[in-house]
């Protein structure tokens, strides 16, 4: 009896092992032989056959949380991967949250299954935990909870897991830390990129209030650029992206940037050039910028003079005491950082043609995006940020006062923050479009009347040249007599 049990456990505990297939198959074939009634051996024979030709193809890989006193890398890239990979059918999850992160994060407990497919390929994930006894000179021995991840999977893909899935596993958790990192912005002070700050501008490309067509652009662009290593390795261009962003205050220059970094998940580097005394300095904060990252320069045409390089040549021998245009474009042909890569650099101006063109040359600035007033698409993503509404019977008013009126999406914001109530916030809008237009028609009739004006005043200046003109040649000075005097002649010959 005591044989018999034994002999019982050991087949439960070989079946649990999938390396030993093999080995519990013969044993389970003793187990029939020695103690089934023949009848039945052939039938169960059968049926453990199949059995064991299931599971032998079945093979467990075990990814233990700590190895000896190491922590395993591949089981918190696996605790990362499988969080994303929760489906609502699961009976328990666990829920926790740091201090110092907003976010509640979802994991699995212990249990728990989760089958991932990969590359046609079936993963079944189970997270256990199990007692060990652990030895310290300190303690003696003391029992310790390891957490584990066992992973079934068919042994055909053996050496696509190694191979890939594995890979794809480690790579797919550093892009789930670097979503889950919190952003920063730096700046620099003199030479130095001096102080970080969080950056937490709420700004998206789903939040931007800009044309739709021109905002799907700019996601495609970036999405693209991030993907393209091997692109840019191949037509031996560093792998950077500029884009210069031009329109009037107040119309999303800055809002765009947020919305770019937070959507790659870049840091941002505020540059300065103000703070910069020569173009080495400039270099030396390029090269000490970390990849991933955005290099922001604000209303470029106000830091640095970039209307006439000639000028710039001609001051070549003076010492490089400043910063000139020609650093600022070897900055975004990437001479300095080739080293860096997955940058990205953004210019700012409201002035598009103060620029010199040798920085608005093709290829120079990859995009230029112009942020312009606020137009229908643009006032929707407002109305709905503001207030969650995509439609009200006053827009179609609204669309047509924004056809013929420049407002900024500034303004526009700051209208539909006035107030909770979304007709009363409408209402204010609708209010300012119509004053803005009767400023803009006013300030039309205005222009219309000094230009009349001018017109008038060279038309009495050249008058008065004419009658100056006549006074000399006839000595009259009475313009009335003058005509009188020409009457019908041919003026022209008689002058
Ligand atoms: N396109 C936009 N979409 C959504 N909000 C906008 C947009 N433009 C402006 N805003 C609102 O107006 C504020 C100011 O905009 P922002 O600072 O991005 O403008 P800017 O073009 O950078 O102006 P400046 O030229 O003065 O630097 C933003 O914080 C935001 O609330
Ligand atoms: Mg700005």
């Amino acid at each position: 009896m005591e044989s018999r049990s034994k002999a019982m456990e050991t087949t439960k505990n070989y079946l649990t092992t999938a390396a030993s297939v093999a080995a519990s198959a013969m044993l389970a074939r003793t187990v029939i032989n020695e103690f089934l009634p023949s009848e039945l051996r052939s039938l169960a024979s059968m049926g453990i056959h199949k059995l064991f030709g299931r599971l032998s193809a079945e093979q467990t890989i075990i990814i233990r949380q700590t190895e000896g006193l190491n922590s395993n890398e591949l089981y918190d890239a696996a605790s990362s991967y499988l969080r994303t990979k929760i489906s609502p059918t699961m009976k328990r999850l666990r829920a926790s949250k740091s201090e110092d992160k907003n976010k509640v994060v979802i994991t699995f407990d212990v249990d728990e299954e989760i089958i991932d497919i990969f590359q046609g390929a079936e993963y079944k994930w189970k997270l256990t935990s199990q007692e060990e006894t652990q030895s310290n000179s300190r303690y003696g021995e003391t029992s310790i909870q390891v957490r584990l991840f066992e992973l079934k999977f068919h042994s055909k893909y053996k050496d696509v897991m190694l191979n890939n899935y594995f890979s794809h596993i480690l790579e797919r958790s550093k892009e789930i830390k670097a979503a889950d990192r919190q952003l920063k912005i730096t700046m620099n002070q003199y030479d130095e990129w001096h102080y970080s700050i969080e950056l937490n501008h709420p700004a998206t490309f789903g939040t931007l209030a800009m044309d739709a067509e021109l905002k799907r652009t700019i996601m495609e662009d970036l999405a693209r650029f991030v993907k393209r290593k091997e692109y840019y390795k191949r037509i031996g261009k560093a792998w950077k992206r500029g884009y210069l962003l031009f329109g009037p205050p107040g119309t999303g220059k800055s809002s765009l940037i947020a919305a770019m970094a937070n959507y790659l998940r870049f840091d941002i580097y505020d540059l300065d050039l103000k703070e910069l005394c020569s173009n080495t300095e400039l270099k030396t904060l390029l090269v000490g910028m970390p990849n991933k990252s955005m290099l922001v320069i604000e209303d470029i045409d106000c830091s640095i003079d970039l209307r006439n390089r000639d000028e710039e040549k001609e001051t070549k021998s003076k010492p490089e005491d400043e910063v000139t245009l020609s650093g600022i474009l070897n900055c975004v042909d990437g001479l300095w950082s080739t080293s860096g890569e997955e940058r990205i650099i953004v210019f700012t101006t409201n002035y598009k043609d103060r620029l010199d063109p040798a920085l608005l040359r093709p290829g120079r600035m990859d995009m230029h995006i112009h942020m312009g007033h606020c137009g229908p698409d643009g006032f929707r993503v407002l109305a709905s940020n503001y207030h969650c509404i995509d439609d009200h019977p006053r827009f179609e008013e609204i669309d047509e006062l924004l056809k013929e009126v420049e407002v900024t999406p500034a303004e526009v914001s700051e209208e539909l923050l006035r107030s909770d109530d979304v007709d009363i916030a409408l209402r204010g809008l609708i209010q300012l479009l119509h004053k803005k237009r009767k400023e803009s028609q006013e300030e039309k009739r205005r222009a219309e009347d000094s230009q009349d004006n001018k017109q008038r005043d060279g038309d009495s200046k050249q008058i008065e040249e004419e009658k100056q003109h006549v006074e000399s040649e006839t000595g009259v000075s009475d313009y009335e007599s003058i005509e009188e005097i020409i009457g019908d002649q041919d003026w022209s010959r008689d002058v």
